[in-house]
């Protein structure tokens, strides 16, 4: 295999919230991956900083550690983990107070890409913001990653991006959504933008009604305190669900590049239809005999909470005016699968008459697992049985034809961190992005409240509640399976 990885410039990274479970579990060892990898350069240097009091080999320790629990199983060489390690250090710094911010100043070099990672809550952005320009470990090339959820409406979005933006400007800011980061969902612009084959196929002429599924097994974990002020509209629609819509519905902007892009889905999200309430269905996942539901994961017994939505949505535009667009997420499913299906409208006129039966094209991109994509044709039915029609499947796995390429993939939070570091932000939302797909969600929430709803309560590993496939029935339409 001939490596394509293509070293970043050096640079010295700071990790805010070092010590928390996302740092733990997906910066560290993603940065170890790439540094496996030999993605990052001999000078690179990363410093973690929280409030624990730890020396540089006390953060070694449990960055070790980290690496080891969720490095995940790439092949590295003997050695890496310790030479990685000498590249890493630790500084106690108060995000809401003035200690150690003169140590992290010091341990800064010039000439240097200069990023510093908010990975702690939202709350602390603005302190940090200003605590990096008031002691001057900030200048106009620094870059700041933020980590979701940006605000949990347009009010506060609005406010912490007017906070950010009295330290930095935009091109500094990196808002996260990992959704970016996915190998497939980048596959899924190249598939629209590089091939001739589907563009022409892509609006409502041709495409019935698209389906966006995201579904987990997981329950709400350890997560219950923060899910149960958000649910899943705040937690996944606002954000990933919005940003596959709108990868999936953009005109091609004129260049792969970042404002072009963000122009494109910003035109998208400006052009949702409100939601008819009737449309929308909330799930709450409920106990069964051998677990605990969701009102057992929070504080709240009487939680109204949503840990499932589906609902349908309209864009108002001349390539999607009539096409429906049918999003569904939840926890606690059958199956963790991510995938969007585009569902072709069936042939105008069937030579082979009514016996042949309806027969439509669906095209699944598969986000994971098993990334890739498949598109249903109809052929024969072999034998001797006369013209009677089979919907077979063009199958592409990416892991099947990367071979051991796949092995190489970065995973989200792995490529987002290098793209910050080539200062490339494509694939993050800018501030209007984040504002914009707020002002649509705000109005199906504030509904939610005022009409006082309660969310169908659904099994653990079902696909939902009924009303949900209902939703689609109603359409003459129906929901794939959710299956892993
Ligand atoms: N965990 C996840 O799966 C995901 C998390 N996120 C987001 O990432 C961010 C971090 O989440 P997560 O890691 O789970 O949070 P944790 O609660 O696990 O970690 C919080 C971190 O912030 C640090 N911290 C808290 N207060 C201060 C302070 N005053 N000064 C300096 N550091 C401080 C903590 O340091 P110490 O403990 O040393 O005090 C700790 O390192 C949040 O915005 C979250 O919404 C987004 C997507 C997924
Ligand atoms: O941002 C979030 O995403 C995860 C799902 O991410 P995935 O990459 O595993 O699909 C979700 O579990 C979590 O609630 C949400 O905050």
């Amino acid at each position: 295999m001939v490596s394509r990885v293509i070293p970043v410039d050096p640079f010295d990274l700071v990790i805010f919230g070092a010590t928390g479970d996302l740092a733990r579990r997906k910066i560290l060892p993603g940065l170890f991956r790439r540094f496996c990898s030999g993605q990052m350069p001999e000078e690179a240097r990363i410093t973690g900083a929280a409030r624990s009091d730890m020396d540089d080999a006390g953060f070694r320790e449990m960055v070790a550690e980290a690496i080891r629990e969720f490095g995940g199983g790439r092949s590295c060489e003997d050695g890496t983990l310790d030479d990685f390690l000498t590249r890493i250090g630790y500084v106690t710094v108060d995000a809401k107070g003035d200690g150690g911010w003169g140590e992290l100043k010091e341990r800064l070099r010039s000439g240097f890409v200069r990023a510093f990672y908010f990975s702690v809550a939202p709350s602390l952005f603005g302190d940090i913001a200003e605590r990096l320009r008031s002691f001057g470990l900030a200048d106009d090339d620094s870059r700041v990653v933020v980590e979701k959820p940006f605000g949990k409406d347009l009010a506060s979005a609005r406010a912490l991006n007017a906070t950010l933006a009295q330290h930095f400007d935009e091109t500094q800011i990196y808002r996260i959504d990992h959704y970016l980061g996915k190998e497939t969902v980048q596959n899924l612009m190249a598939v629209r933008f590089g091939n001739m084959l589907f563009e022409p196929l892509w609006n409502s002429q041709y495409v019935d009604h698209i389906q966006i599924t995201v579904a987990e097994t997981v329950d709400v974990g350890g997560r219950g305190g923060y899910y149960d002020t958000s649910g899943a509209m705040r937690d996944m629609v606002q954000n990933h669900l919005m940003q596959l819509l709108c990868l999936i519905a953009m005109e091609p902007p004129a260049r792969f590049e970042p404002d072009a892009v963000r122009d494109e889905k910003l035109k998208v999200i400006r052009a949702l239809d409100p939601v008819d309430y009737h449309h929308i269905v909330r799930g709450q996942y409920a106990a069964d005999e051998s677990q605990p539901g969701y009102r057992a994961h929070v504080e709240n017994p009487r939680s109204t909470t949503e840990s499932f939505v589906a609902m349908k949505v309209h864009i108002s535009n001349w390539r999607w005016a009539n096409t429906p667009f049918y999003l569904r997420t939840g926890k606690k499913l059958k199956a963790r699968t991510s995938e969007i299906a585009v569902v072709f409208k069936d042939a105008p006129h069937s030579i082979f008459g009514p016996e042949a039966g309806r027969h439509a094209n669906v095209l699944v991109i598969r986000l994971q697992p098993n990334e890739g994509m498949t598109l249903g044709v109809t052929i024969k039915e072999p034998g001797p049985g006369g013209m009677r029609l089979l919907d077979v499947p063009l199958d592409m796995s990416f892991a099947e034809a990367l071979g051991p390429d796949a092995e190489e993939v970065p995973d989200a939070y792995e490529r987002l961190i290098m793209d910050v570091i080539r200062g490339n932000q494509t694939l993050f939302m800018r501030g209007d992005e984040v504002e914009a797909a707020w002002r649509w969600t705000d109005p199906i929430i504030e509904g939610w409240t005022a009409r006082g709803e309660v969310p169908k309560p659904y099994e653990p590993g079902s696909s939902g509640p009924e009303d949900a496939l209902m939703l689609m029935h109603r359409d003459g339409r129906k929901w794939r399976e959710i299956k892993g």
